[in-house]
């Protein structure tokens, strides 16, 4: 299988500066400081505050109904803050949505929708590009790359509604790659899917990190997947803890996120 091409549009162009842009950027972190989140009367997020780096795998941990995916949506700005702030790299994020590739959870997608695989891919380059440039023979390459990144080239014909959840993720996964964005967020990736499609997700997330990338994963499996993070973010309606996988996973986190409903977790990766 083919790497992630991020020069392609360089090598078209011929302009250098889009090269430059996906070099790693060690500074351009994302900070969310006093978030919090009221749906009408429920507060689901109090005071969230924490930095998620580039060139990192950052996972978004916790129970059932913790805020997980309140906390990305918040971030990206479709669901209100009630309080606080989101800057990428000192500016809101919100204000800056073009750099993000956002995945959310597959039971969120219409997958009855009349698509085929190509065309849900090539329509991930229409924020970048708009309706007419997204056609154009870059959006098409970067396409067909990024089919054959995720071991789905051969079903480029095929109805979005014919696939397996494996290969749909696989396909949203490809459509977040042709944005060529800064930030990736994937809400709950690895929900129903084998494992053949687990491994290109991590292989993929992997390459994203080495380039720099922001990659930020809604994921509630405390099991052996756990081990691809490299920073978490432990919630429970307010911030348990954050930092390196090691130091978030310690007995005592754990006992408070889930209120003592899951084994101590021995990391010794
Ligand atoms: N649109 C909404 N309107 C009202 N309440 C909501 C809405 N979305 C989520 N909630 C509530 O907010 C809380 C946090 O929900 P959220 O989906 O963010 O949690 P989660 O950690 O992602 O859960 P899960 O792992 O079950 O997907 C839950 O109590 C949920 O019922």
């Amino acid at each position: 299988m083919k790497t992630i091409d991020f020069s392609l549009e360089a090598s078209y162009s011929n302009d250098s500066s889009y090269f430059m842009k996906d070099t790693l950027k060690t500074t351009a972190t994302i900070n969310i400081a006093h978030l919090g989140v009221v749906y009408r009367t429920q507060e689901a997020l109090r005071d969230i505050n924490c930095i998620i780096q580039p060139g990192r795998l950052t996972g978004i941990f916790g129970p059932n109904g913790a805020g997980k995916s309140t906390l990305m949506k918040a971030m990206l700005g479709l669901v209100p803050l009630n309080s606080g702030t989101v800057l990428y790299q000192g500016k809101p994020l919100m204000q800056q949505r073009s750099k993000v590739a956002y995945v959310p959870q597959r039971s969120q997608i219409d997958w009855t929708y009349p698509a085929t695989v190509w065309d849900v891919v090539m329509m991930g380059r229409v924020k970048k590009t708009g309706w007419l440039r997204s056609f154009s023979a870059v959006s098409r390459q970067l396409t067909k790359n990024a089919l054959e990144r995720v071991g789905m080239i051969e079903y480029a014909e095929r109805p979005i509604g014919q696939l397996s959840g494996g290969q749909q993720q696989r396909v949203f996964l490809a459509r977040a790659l042709v944005q060529q964005a800064d930030i990736f967020c994937f809400d709950e990736p690895l929900v129903g899917i084998d494992q053949k499609t687990q491994a290109v997700i991590f292989e993929v997330f992997q390459e994203l990190t080495a380039a720099g990338k922001i990659v930020l994963v809604v994921n509630h499996d405390l099991g052996e997947s756990i081990t691809h993070f490299d920073d978490l973010i432990l919630l429970n309606c307010e911030l348990i803890a954050t930092g390196s996988r090691q130091q978030v996973l310690t007995e005592q986190n754990l006992h408070r996120a889930y209120s003592g409903k899951v084994m101590y977790y021995s990391d010794a990766a």
